[in-house]
């Protein structure tokens, strides 16, 4: 744009230092006259430039920053306009945009890669509620609040629409690193484009270069016009549930790739655990009821409800900014990891005697089950399961517990009243308790080395929290 090297003049600002520009604006770093203390940033369109897609565009972005107001999506404060120029205001994003954040860091390691994801989730999700696609997701318009503990920032909304998923705007749109396959090639498409931006983004931040990144046009035509599947790089080694992600989100066919129901949900993204203001509200009703069955003696429930509430304690404590909060919080989560710790070692003690009490009462199925032979083998399944979950095995342990369950309850429903079926009942109980504490233990175990191991936990009180 032709804003020239002096920036405009706006009466009740100071526009100093240019942040950026793209291809329609320039945007700067400015100071309310007023009340020096509120720094904001001013994108500057120059009249001159304007066509008529321009408007357009500049129009969108007005009307759709005027009425969103999400934590993750800039804040639009004002807008004006003189003679040459239409200013927008919006809040100031003092840790630049991510392009340049994952270019200094060459890339980045997963565990900020997945909070920037949350956030940039919690953006489109509430986006997505009301029907709005930006389609021009890159990391150019991705900002950061600060360097320290950035929070992200969805910005530039010149091209995005409100659109559903049955629409299919004609024009092509955004940046080819970044656009979805089926944009350039059918120029018929939908919002579904936005995810496989994210899928890029998260490749680039993870990789270091977008899968598609070429030396020259043509070969990032090839490359886009390709039916290849995008293989992921084997280093840096990532989390299944990442790979799993990137893989679904990187589909070239549309009706292949992840929907924005799954995306939203996936484990990676867990937007239920994303740090918020709510989160620590979640976390304390949740450990309020745990403490209620503690002290009635339920242990096995107290249990699962300390656990539960800890997956929110974590994000929790990532959420608080305030060094004293933060540090009581912390004191109060390591007691509650002390009180599960303890209450893991009395359920899994009365677990160990109804397990010992099932294998006579199995026995004796057994024994009743000779003229029934899937019954039997359901039962010889059941057993190799506690044989499983007695040496540790727990994955193994719990797939055959479910095994033998499928099994064991379709036996049951077609089983006539009588002792055998008194006694098929109680294994399907003892059976199942069991199956239930595994799997919580395994969330547990899932949890403290995701989060609490890095945030709270000390390797000794981490290492007596794992399986058993
Ligand atoms: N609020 C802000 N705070 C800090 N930097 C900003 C802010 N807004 C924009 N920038 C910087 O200015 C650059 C250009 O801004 P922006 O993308 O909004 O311009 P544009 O002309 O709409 O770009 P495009 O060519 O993508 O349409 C951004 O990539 C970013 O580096």
């Amino acid at each position: 744009m032709a804003a020239g090297w002096a920036p405009p003049r706006l009466e009740d600002f100071i526009l100093t230092e240019k942040l950026g520009s793209g291809s329609y604006a320039t945007v700067y770093k400015a100071y309310r006259k007023r009340n020096a203390r509120e720094v904001v940033a001013i994108k500057c369109v120059s009249k001159k430039s304007l066509n008529k897609a321009a408007v357009e565009n500049l129009l969108t972005e007005i009307e759709i920053l005027k009425t969103v107001h999400h934590p993750h999506i800039l804040e639009l404060k004002d807008f004006q306009w003189d003679q040459d120029y239409i200013f927008l205001i919006t809040e100031y994003c003092a840790g630049g945009d991510l392009s340049r954040f994952i270019r200094t860091r060459r890339i980045l390691p997963e565990r900020i890669v997945q909070v920037f994801l949350q956030q940039l989730a919690s953006a489109l999700k509430f986006l997505h509620e009301k029907n709005i696609s930006h389609l021009d997701l890159k990391p150019q318009n991705i900002l950061l609040s600060r360097l320290d503990r950035p929070h992200l920032k969805l910005a530039d909304f010149g091209f995005a629409q409100h659109m559903s998923s049955e629409d299919a705007p004609q024009a092509l749109r955004g940046s080819p690193l970044y656009m979805a396959p089926e944009m350039v090639c059918s120029k018929h498409y939908d919002a579904r484009v936005d995810l496989w931006s994210v899928g890029v983004i998260l490749y680039e931040a993870l990789f270091g270069k977008a899968p598609f990144a070429s030396k020259s046009f043509s070969e990032l035509e090839e490359k886009i016009l390709s039916h290849k599947t995008i293989e992921l790089p084997t280093r840096p080694r990532l989390s299944p549930e990442c790979r799993d992600l990137l893989q679904q989100l990187l589909q070239r066919d549309p009706d292949k790739r992840i929907s924005f129901i799954e995306f939203f949900a996936h484990l990676f993204v867990d937007l239920e655990h994303m740090p918020s203001a709510e989160t620590l509200e979640k976390a304390t009703r949740l450990v309020v009821e745990a403490v209620e069955k503690d002290s009635a003696g339920e242990h096995s429930a107290a249990l699962t409800l300390y656990c539960k509430a800890l997956e929110y304690f974590i994000p929790a404590l990532h959420y608080e900014s305030d060094a004293k909060r933060k540090e009581a919080m912390r004191s109060k989560v390591c007691q509650y990891i002390s009180r599960a710790e303890e209450l893991k070692v009395l359920v899994s003690s009365s677990n160990k005697t109804l397990l010992m009490q099932g294998i006579s009462g199995r026995e004796l199925l057994k024994e009743m089950a000779q003229d029934k032979p899937r019954l039997f083998s359901a039962l010889e399944v059941a057993s190799a399961a506690v044989a499983k979950d007695e040496e540790g095995c727990a994955c193994d342990a719990l797939d055959l517990y479910q095994q033998s369950l499928g099994e064991l309850l379709l036996m049951l429903s077609a089983e006539s009243p009588g002792r055998r079926r008194e006694l098929l009942h109680a294994e399907i109980q003892t059976l199942m308790g069991r199956a239930e504490f595994l799997k919580e233990q395994m969330k547990t175990s899932q949890w403290k080395s995701e989060s609490l191991g890095q945030e709270v936990l000390s390797e000794s009180v981490r290492n007596s929290c794992s399986l058993q």
